[in-house]
Order: structure tokens, then C-alpha cells, then sequence
């Protein structure tokens, strides 16, 4: 009997129900343990929904309050000693005092989970780091699960993804030299799990995806070694990779003395042969045959013959699942009542992919005829999307065809433009600037919710979104800010905002997916080609600018983030999309230059995330990407400055890149990592200008003037001052306006002391 299992389920709730209730908790409006009954009510919830999907092995463990790497520094007893931690078990309030941060204490690093939009917490490695069982709370989540009725397999990450996603606080250290220490707590946590019976463990390496040294992968051997074996009794390991093929590790794969591996089939399709060549028969093989990053509905015909083939080989040994973690897909495409019959009929969220898990295991195990009507279905909705006009626009089509190489350039090289810029806006050094959004305060939400209702007209939510304008331009013109921005208030999301306007483009009410801590996104689901049928953002740009006389940035989303942040169609290449994109914006672009807007900033946050895993395939993404932003950017003219700005990321490795993308300005996030990454800006001399985020917006603490102007003189010894601006990390739509305020005024004060201080230098050089 072929078995059926699942990696992961989204934790955040079909209606965001842990993101409300956190809420509620940091608010104070409910205590601790009301919130630890909402959990394990949503916990409880989210097995039965598996389990009526016909789950066989149902996962626990995938749950976690802020973050799954967090769940595994409080389980590992890894917090960083500045937390102070001590020997006790490690609660809420120290949870989330390393995700959020407390007014001593600056959070914990956030970054991204792979290529996904999902954000974990860094953990922070030394030599003194150590480790030891800190929480009881994945003990607790078996207990719940038995409780139902359900045998759970427990879902860790393992030993080496812990340690390589982590980063070193101290320099000459190497995280990898505290396997020794990490070991015995791992073998500690599995004998515990044992001791309740636990028979599976689903361990996760997804760092196998990767390209990782030597050493890491001698790690991986060590690990498992000293994980399996004689002695105590121990649970059942099944390595869990996904998001790449892992195919050049197949032989030590297979060697490892685990009790089977999972694959990941969707994003890497050819590695089933590699793997099914010689498989041992002591291991159990599952396949990630649906896809766990998107939401089409699966070709199930397709898939049914790929895993009889497989089953041909494996027999038993054969399990099913989604190819990673359904964390990054939407929960239940059932809740959707307003999306068009036709496109829905074409999609699948979690609960609808664990059916689709659940089917195929049912046709392996009972024959084909067993789900003959599910796969006419399949087949048939893949039919009709295939062959649905909707996809197809040939104005579109014919505009690709026309794109020439002069589409992608700028008139004059950057010297020319920067000479030309200078002159127009007559900033002084050391520009202060935000990066878009103001704070979505509850109103502003509430008033949008009322207008989708239907509660309130188009006229008034118009009016009171202006109203919001008006209320950031003034207190910009308070802060003494140099460039200024609408603040993003009539906006949902970055990307979803100009989904919604975009021909191409579906959004949902409900397909939330958690991107960090309590913050969700809804990806719109892009499925046919593009097209921009009117302006979208240059009423707003042009109310905000006719309030004030300094210049207003125009706010665009660029065509890789567009592309990234959205579910997107899988029937074409993703270079093609984001063409079609780049058009889209280019002529956003194109209106806001002839609106008088003079300052454009093209959003590329995603950029980075978009970088395949492998470095082998770099430079072909890296050439369309580039290619991409510089279609939507080229079409202006030398004095029209083009910004963008990117967060999240290591860019270190991708500057000649992010060089030749030619944004005027690249403002970028830095603060967390307390400048280090600019380090690679300054060596490799970032030709344009430059803003490294000077205050954390993630967290809640308002920094210090004298802090932030030590960021500042941190800059400036690796990048010309003339080159820099001042502003913060990124957009402050989480932000509330108190905060915001002070820590701006800062911020403007901290770059009014620099001037000081590089004109008083200035003045001692000349006389000297
Ligand atoms: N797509 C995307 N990815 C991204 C980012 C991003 O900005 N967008 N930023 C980084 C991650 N950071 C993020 C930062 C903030 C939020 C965020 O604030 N999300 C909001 C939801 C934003 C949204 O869609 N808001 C809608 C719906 C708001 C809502 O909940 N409305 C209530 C009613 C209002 C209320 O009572 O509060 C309802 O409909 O029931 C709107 O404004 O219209 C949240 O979780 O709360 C998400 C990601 C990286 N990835
Ligand atoms: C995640 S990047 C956010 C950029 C956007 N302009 C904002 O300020 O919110
Ligand atoms: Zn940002």
C-alpha cells in the first residue's frame, strides 16, 4: 500500500485566526494561555482537515506561534546569550521577545526561507553557544494530536539546515564546529519522541538544495550516524528535502542510515530516475508529486503515471505528498465565493492539494478505475485552462515581439543623468527619504473593508484615503523630510494592489499565506497574459504632489517582485511574465513622467529571493531579471531619477547585477545586520547612488539618534557620503504613527549632525 503523508499545513489559519489572536496577545487584550487555547484549538482543526482529506501520516511539530526556526532555537535551548535566557524553559514572553525584540534588546535577524516569501528567524551561533531540550512545547503538540486519535509523525528541521541557515556572531567562528554540541540534544529530543511513541520523524534538510561544501555534507553523514543506531529506542527517520533536486547527492542519499528520503518532484521533475536507480530496500521513497508553491490543480493522469512507475520499483516503500511544507500556499480554496467559476475550476489550495495527495494514493492502492471521475475532472480542467481565450492577448503578444534593445537603455550614462538630476531637484547631501508606505492604521483597513462590503462609496473611500495623503505629506513637511512619498495608504499590498488592476491577474478573499511572524500576504494569481488597460497610481501621486512643493516619489512595484509575490502560470517561462510585467510598468512609468513626476521608485524587494538556488543557474535568471526591471525603468528621461529598493536579502553576491539593473538610487535594508552588508557595496563601488536603511522597521523599538548616526558613519567609511541618502530599512505600514514620527525626527536630525560634521571636515581640509 502505497502511503500518504503530508510535509506541513498552513498554520496561520483558513481566516487568519493565529495572526488575530497574536495580535490580541501583544496588544494585551488577551493573556498568555487564551492564546495557547487558540493555538491548540487551530492545531486540533487543521489535523482533523487532514485527516478528512484521507491523509495517512499527518504531521505535528509543523505548527509554531511566530516562526518553525524559532520554534527550534526555544526547543534547542539556542537563544542568544544577550536574551539572558538562563537554564529554564524557554516561554513566551523570551519567544517573542527574539522574534520582536524588547526596548533593550534588538530582535532577532529575519531573513528569507529560500526562494520563498516566507521569513525565518536567524539563529546566532558562537563559540560559547549551546545547547540543551529548552521547551516542552513539541512534546506537548504529540500529546494533543493522541488525543484525537491521531499517530503523528513529528516534523523537525534538521541538525544541518539549523546550523547552515544560522549565522555566526563571532568572526573566525565556524557554526558547523557546533555539530559535536548540537548532536546529542537532536538524539536526545528523538529518544523523547520515542518514549511517546512517535514512530515517524519527518526531519528536514533542505539545505541539501543548495550548493554546499564538502564539510557540510561529511556533516550530514556524522549527523545521521550519531541520530540512528543502537542503543536508545529511536524514532524512524524519513529526510525531507524540497524547493531543488537534490539528485547530485543521490549516492550519499541513499547511504545515509535513515528510513527513507522525500523528494520534491514539482520543482524537479528528472531526479526520480536518479533516485529510483538502485534505491535501497530498506528505505521508504516519497515523492513530492503536488505542488506545494502554487496553486494550480494538479495533472493528475500525469502524476498517477509517474508514481505507478515508480511504485513498479518500490512497491510499499512508496509514499506521496506535496513536493515541501503547504505553508506557502493559500488553505482552502472552498472559501472563495467570489472568484470567477471558470478560474477556479483550475486551482487548488492546501486542502484541495491533500485531497488531490489523498486521490492518488487511493488509484496506486485500488486501481485506476477507482478515481476514473477525478481524473476526467483533472484532465478536463487542465483542458479548458489550456484552451481558455482569457489567457491569450495578442496586443500583449505583439508588443513582446516589437521589444529592441534600445527598450531596455537610458538615454545617457549615469554621470550624465545624476549631473542633470542634481540639477533639478537641488537636493542637500545626504537626502532623507522613506521607502513608501506610512502606517495602515486599523481605520484605514476598516475603511477599505466597508468599501469592498460595499458600506461605504467609492466617492467617500476615495475622500478618506486622500484625507490620509494629506495627513502624511504634513507631517513630512513636519519631520523636515527632503523627499517625500504618498504613504501607500489606498493600498492592500504592494503586489496584490496592482494585481487587482492588471488584465491577467485574479485575486482572492481569502488565500492568505503567513510571510512572517503574524503578517500574511494574499499572492494574486496571475494566469494569462498582461495587460494595463488605464493608469493605476498617477491620480494619487499627482494629489500628493499638488500638496507640497517638494518633490513626491511615484511608487511602482517591479516586475520581478510582481512575478515572485504572486502565484503565477506555469504554462509559459517566467521570463516571458516578466516581460509582460515590465510592459505594464513601463507605462505606468511613462504616465507618472508625464504627470510632472520627476522621482519614480520601481520596487524590487523580491529580487534577490527570485535567484535560483543553484548557482549554476544564476546568470540565466540574473540576464532576463535585469533585462526585465530595465524595460520597466529605460523609457525616461536622463532628468526623471529612477529609484529602487530591495530588502530581506544578501545582495553581496549579486552587485554587478543589482549594478546593472541602473537605478538611479538603490535604497536597501541594512539596519539589522548593522551595516555589514554594505560592506560589499563599498568594495565592489557601487556606481550609483545609495541608501542603506538606518532603523529596523520590523521591530517595535524606535532607535536612537546617536545609533542611527553611527550606521550612518559606518556607511560613510565605506561609501563616498556624496552617494548616500538616509532612510529607514523599509516600508513603515506596520508601523504606528508615534513610532514612525520620532523615529524620522531622528533620523532627519542624525543626518542634519552628519552634514555637520563632513562640512566642518570639508572646512578644516581646505584650510588645512
Ligand atoms: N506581498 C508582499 N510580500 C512581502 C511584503 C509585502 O509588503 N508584500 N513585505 C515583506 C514582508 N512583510 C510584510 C509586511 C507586512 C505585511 C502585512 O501587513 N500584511 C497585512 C495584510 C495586508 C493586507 O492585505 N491588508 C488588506 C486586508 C486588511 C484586513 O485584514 N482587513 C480586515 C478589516 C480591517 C481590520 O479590522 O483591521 C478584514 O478584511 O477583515 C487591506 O489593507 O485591505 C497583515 O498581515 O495584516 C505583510 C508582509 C516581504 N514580502
Ligand atoms: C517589502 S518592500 C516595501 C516597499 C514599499 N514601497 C513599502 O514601503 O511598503
Ligand atoms: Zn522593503
Amino acid at each position: 500500500m502505497a502511503l500518504t503523508h503530508n510535509l506541513g499545513f498552513p498554520r496561520i489559519g483558513a481566516r487568519r485566526e493565529l495572526k488575530q489572536t497574536l495580535e490580541a496577545c501583544w496588544r494585551g487584550d488577551i493573556d498568555e494561555q487564551q492564546l495557547q487555547i487558540k493555538a491548540a484549538e487551530l492545531r486540533k482543526h487543521h489535523w482533523i482537515v487532514q485527516r478528512e482529506a484521507g491523509i495517512d501520516l499527518i504531521p505535528a511539530g509543523d505548527f509554531a506561534l511566530y516562526d518553525q526556526m524559532l520554534n527550534m532555537t526555544a526547543l534547542l535551548g539556542a537563544a542568544p546569550a544577550r536574551f539572558n535566557a538562563g537554564n529554564d524553559e524557554i516561554g513566551l514572553d523570551l519567544y517573542f521577545a527574539m522574534a520582536r525584540g524588547t526596548a533593550s534588546q534588538p530582535a532577532m535577524e529575519m531573513t528569507k526561507w529560500f526562494d520563498t516569501n516566507y521569513h525565518y528567524i536567524v539563529p546566532e551561533f558562537n563559540a560559547h553557544t549551546r545547547f540543551r531540550i529548552a521547551s516542552s512545547q513539541l512534546f506537548r503538540e504529540v500529546t494533543e494530536a493522541r488525543v484525537l486519535g491521531i499517530s503523528p509523525k513529528v516534523v523537525l528541521i534538521g541538525p544541518l539546515t539549523y546550523l547552515y541557515l544560522g549565522k555566526e556572531t563571532e568572526p573566525g567562528f565556524n557554526r558547523l564546529d557546533l555539530l559535536a554540541h548540537l548532536l546529542p540534544v537532536y538524539r536526545e529530543i528523538l529518544a523523547r519522541l520515542a518514549s511517546l511513541d512517535v514512530e515517524w520523524v519527518q526531519i528536514d534538510e533542505p539545505f541539501l538544495a543548495l550548493d554546499v561544501d564538502d564539510d557540510w555534507l561529511d556533516g550530514l553523514d556524522q549527523a545521521y550516524a550519531a541520530l540512528t543506531g543502537a542503543g536508545t529506542k529511536l524514532p524512524k527517520l524519513l529526510l525531507a528535502t524540497y524547493f531543488e533536486a537534490v539528485d547530485n547527492h543521490a549516492a550519499r542519499l541513499k547511504k545515509l542510515p535513515v528510513d527513507g528520503l522525500h523528494i520534491d518532484l514539482c520543482r524537479a521533475p528528472d531526479q526520480l530516475d536518479v533516485f529510483l536507480e538502485g534505491y535501497p530496500a530498506s528505505k521508504v521513497l516519497s515523492l513530492g508529486i503536488i505542488d506545494g508553491r502554487n496553486v494550480w490543480r494538479a495533472d493528475l493522469v500525469q502524476a498517477l503515471a509517474t508514481l505507478s512507475r515508480a511504485q513498479s520499483t518500490l512497491g510499499e516503500r512508496l509514499w506521496i505528498a506535496p513536493s515541501c511544507s503547504l505553508l506557502h500556499c493559500p488553505v482552502d480554496l472552498e472559501l472563495e465565493t467570489r472568484l470567477d467559476s471558470e478560474i477556479k475550476n483550475w486551482l487548488a489550495f492546501s486542502v484541495q492539494k491533500l485531497k488531490e495527495v489523498s486521490v492518488l494514493g487511493q488509484g496506486l492502492n485500488q486501481g485506476e478505475n477507482a478515481i476514473r471521475d477525478e481524473l476526467d475532472a483533472s484532465a478536463r480542467a487542465r483542458q479548458e485552462r489550456r484552451e481558455s481565450p482569457r489567457n491569450h492577448n495578442p496586443v500583449m503578444q505583439e508588443r513582446l515581439q516589437r521589444l529592441t534593445r534600445n527598450d531596455s537603455r537610458r538615454t545617457s550614462p549615469f554621470p550624465v543623468r545624476q549631473a542633470l538630476q542634481r540639477q533639478r531637484f537641488q537636493l542637500p547631501d545626504l537626502p532623507t527619504t522613506t521607502i513608501g508606505s506610512f502606517p495602515q492604521t486599523p481605520e484605514i483597513r476598516q475603511a477599505r473593508a466597508a468599501f469592498r462590503k460595499g458600506e461605504l462609496t467609492n466617492l467617500k473611500y476615495l475622500e478618506a484615503m486622500r484625507k490620509e495623503i494629506q495627513l502624511a505629506v504634513g507631517k513630512q513637511e513636519e519631520i523636515g523630510l527632503d523627499v517625500f512619498v504618498h504613504g501607500e495608504a489606498e493600498r492592500n499590498d504592494m503586489v496584490e494592489y496592482f494585481g487587482e488592476q492588471l488584465c491577467g491577474y485574479a485575486f482572492t478573499e481569502n488565500g492568505w499565506v503567513q510571510s512572517y511572524g503574524s503578517r500574511c500576504v494574499k499572492p494574486p494569481i496571475l494566469y494569462g497574459d498582461i495587460y494595463r488597460p488605464e493608469p493605476m497610481t498617477v491620480d494619487w501621486i499627482q494629489y500628493a504632489q499638488s500638496l507640497t512643493t517638494k518633490p513626491v516619489k511615484g511608487m511602482l512595484t517591479g516586475p520581478i517582485t510582481m512575478l515572485m509575490w504572486s502565484f503565477v502560470r506555469d504554462d509559459q517561462p517566467r521570463s516571458t511574465t516578466a516581460l509582460q510585467l515590465a510592459l505594464a510598468i513601463r507605462d505606468e512609468v511613462a504616465d507618472l513622467e508625464r504627470a510632472g513626476i520627476g522621482i519614480i521608485q520601481i520596487d524590487e524587494p523580491a529580487f534577490r529571493e527570485g535567484l535560483p538556488l543553484k548557482k549554476a543557474d544564476w546568470n540565466e535568471y540574473l540576464k532576463w531579471a535585469v533585462e526585465a526591471f530595465r524595460v520597466s525603468s529605460s523609457g525616461v528621461k536622463d532628468d526623471t531619477q529612477i529609484h529602487t529598493h530591495m530588502c530581506y536579502s544578501e545582495f553581496n553576491d549579486i552587485l554587478p547585477a543589482i549594478a546593472d539593473m541602473g537605478a538611479d538610487v538603490i535604497t536597501i535594508e541594512t539596519s539589522r545586520s548593522r551595516m555589514e552588508l554594505l560592506d560589499g557595496f563599498g568594495q565592489f563601488k557601487y556606481p550609483n547612488e545609495i541608501g542603506p536603511g538606518v532603523y529596523d522597521i520590523h521591530s517595535p523599538r524606535i532607535p536612537e539618534t546617536g545609533e542611527m548616526l553611527e550606521l550612518l558613519e559606518k556607511a560613510c567609511q565605506v561609501i563616498d557620503a556624496k552617494q548616500l541618502w538616509v532612510n529607514p530599512d523599509c516600508g513603515l505600514k506596520t508601523r504606528s504613527w508615534p513610532e514612525v514620527v520620532t523615529a524620522l525626527e531622528r533620523m532627519v536630525e542624525a543626518a542634519r549632525q552628519l552634514r555637520a560634521q563632513i562640512n566642518t571636515f570639508q572646512t578644516e581640509a581646505l584650510s588645512a
